[in-house]
């Protein structure tokens, strides 16, 4: 249902949110009630600063995206999307997103963005499994629709504010909220200090992870399956409650070509800086991205070198990254004219690892909506396995907990159904002073259990330098 050309037509920046409001309740007439979704330039300050200092207001969030050109930090919930029991939970999303945009006031222009923003993700699996009281605060989805939200996009930044508006409604004082607001910005920001480390408790023994592992590759052998993605978690204890700000920003720091996402939930937050994008739909543009297959980083520039050019022509990691490049090419073929994906991958080089990327860029036909892409797209054989059902039966039978958000998809969508989905990977569920963190790895007839072990080893180190873990 993408409107072609987005919203166009007046700029917004240059109508005050007064204007804004009493345009909004000039449709009052036809409705008892109105969504608005309020949006003025700000100048002074980051998403990073809007997190930090909006810490008392309520669940936030916060999105980078690789580049770091687009930046949104929320605060705050106007509306919880989540699926409805029994239905489809992206097609639940998609209709009360719907309904919502019927009754929204929108303005004749939006900068990417800014206005009616979804944020939120997924399960990896379409159900938690609520035996285990760790994802007690997530849902199998939900999409927020912050109460405010600041962007930062292409060097421009900008407040968002959604309410709810009827004939009883005192405009006024809806405008003077952006006063309020301005006031909690312009207060000085508490630096915290990142807490010491206590303890890393593996619960999955080598042993464990050993015996998973072969019986994995057995039954890849005996051609049940052709490759699962297996994980482990770890649960690392601090000395105090971890600042979630502070840890945001060693991530966009240190974790270049990378994704940083949080989603607070009360005392729960989950976050990661994770280099995988799922999907992302501007206009009729498709990207994805095909990352599977991975190394260390080298001490030495010829070391590096020397690892990058293993990885590329070594066969087992080739044959990890296939499966899920010939995956995502049948996935979005019926939704697509046309696409361009490479014969052959790169190296995507990360601060601690390296991976095999192959880029897909596509031309969307017009009626999918992102959604139905992540729906499809997700899990891809990078997180669950090929063929999908059955990696997905062997993970839920096999692997001993549950992997809630971990490796599901997260990003945000606007009005237009243009937005983007990365995959919640290099993560981990942050409460008071405990993370727990997650890492798997593509097993396919050729894996060891000892170099995947090490393999999901480096993968924690993300996490762990943001919570400043490992020096
Ligand atoms: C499942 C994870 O990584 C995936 C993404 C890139 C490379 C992968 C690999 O080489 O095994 C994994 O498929 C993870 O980091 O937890
Ligand atoms: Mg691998």
């Amino acid at each position: 249902m993408r409107t072609s050309g987005g919203i166009c037509m007046i700029q917004t920046e240059k109508i005050s949110v007064h204007d804004q409001l009493h345009q909004a309740t000039a449709n009052l007439i036809n409705q008892t009630q109105i969504e608005v979704s309020l949006v003025e330039p700000i100048n002074e300050i980051s998403a990073l600063e809007f997190f930090k200092k909006t810490q008392l207001l309520g669940d936030r969030i916060f999105w980078k995206n690789p580049t770091g050109d687009m930046q949104i930090a929320g605060v705050g919930a106007h509306k919880r999307l989540k699926p409805k029991n029994g239905e489809d939970r992206f097609q639940s999303i998609r209709e009360q997103w719907e309904a919502y945009l019927e009754t929204c006031s929108l303005p004749d222009e939006s900068v990417t963005g800014t206005g009616p923003i979804l944020f939120g993700g997924f399960s990896f699996m379409d159900h938690i499994d609520q035996t285990d009281d760790t994802w007690e605060a997530f849902a199998s989805g939900e999409m927020i629709l912050a109460k405010w939200m600041l962007t930062e996009q292409d060097g421009q930044t900008y407040l968002t504010h959604h309410a709810t508006i009827d004939e009883t409604t005192n405009v006024n004082e809806i405008a003077n909220r952006f006063t309020e607001m301005k006031k909690v910005l312009s207060k000085p920001i508490m630096e915290e200090a990142l807490p010491k480390m206590q303890s890393m408790n593996d619960q999955f023994t080598y042993e464990h992870w050993e015996t998973l592992l072969n019986e994995a590759i057995d039954t890849i052998r005996e051609q049940a399956l052709e490759k699962v993605v297996l994980a482990r978690k770890t649960d690392v204890l601090f000395d105090h409650k971890i600042p979630l700000a502070e840890v945001i920003e060693r991530m966009i720091d240190k974790q270049t070509n990378s994704y940083v996402f949080v989603i607070e939930q009360e005392n729960d937050a989950f976050i990661g800086a994770t280099p995988e994008r799922l999907v992302q739909v501007k206009g009729n543009e498709l990207l994805s991205a095909c990352l599977a297959g991975t190394t260390a980083r080298g001490k030495t520039e010829d070391d590096d070198e020397m690892l990058a050019w293993q990885l590329l022509n070594d066969k087992k990691n080739r044959e990890e990254h296939d499966y899920v490049v010939q995956m995502i090419k049948q996935s979005v073929a019926p939704y697509v004219e046309s696409f361009d994906i490479p014969d052959t991958p790169v190296i995507y080089p990360l601060k601690s690892l390296q991976h095999l990327f192959t880029p897909v860029t596509a031309t969307l036909k017009n009626d999918a909506t992102i959604l139905e892409l992540v729906k499809q797209l997700h899990p891809t054989p990078a997180l669950g396995g090929e063929p999908r059902d059955k990696a997905l039966q062997f993970i839920d039978e096999k692997e001993p907990f549950d992997r809630g958000w971990y490796a599901g998809p997260i990003g945000w969508l606007d009005a237009n159904f243009d937005g983007e989905f990365a995959v919640a990977i290099r993560s981990g569920l942050i409460t008071e002073n405990q993370a727990t963190l997650f890492a798997g790895c593509g097993v396919v007839k050729d894996s060891d259990p000892q170099a995947e072990y090490e393999e999901t080893r480096i993968k924690f180190i993300p996490m762990l330098d943001a919570l400043g873990g490992t020096q």
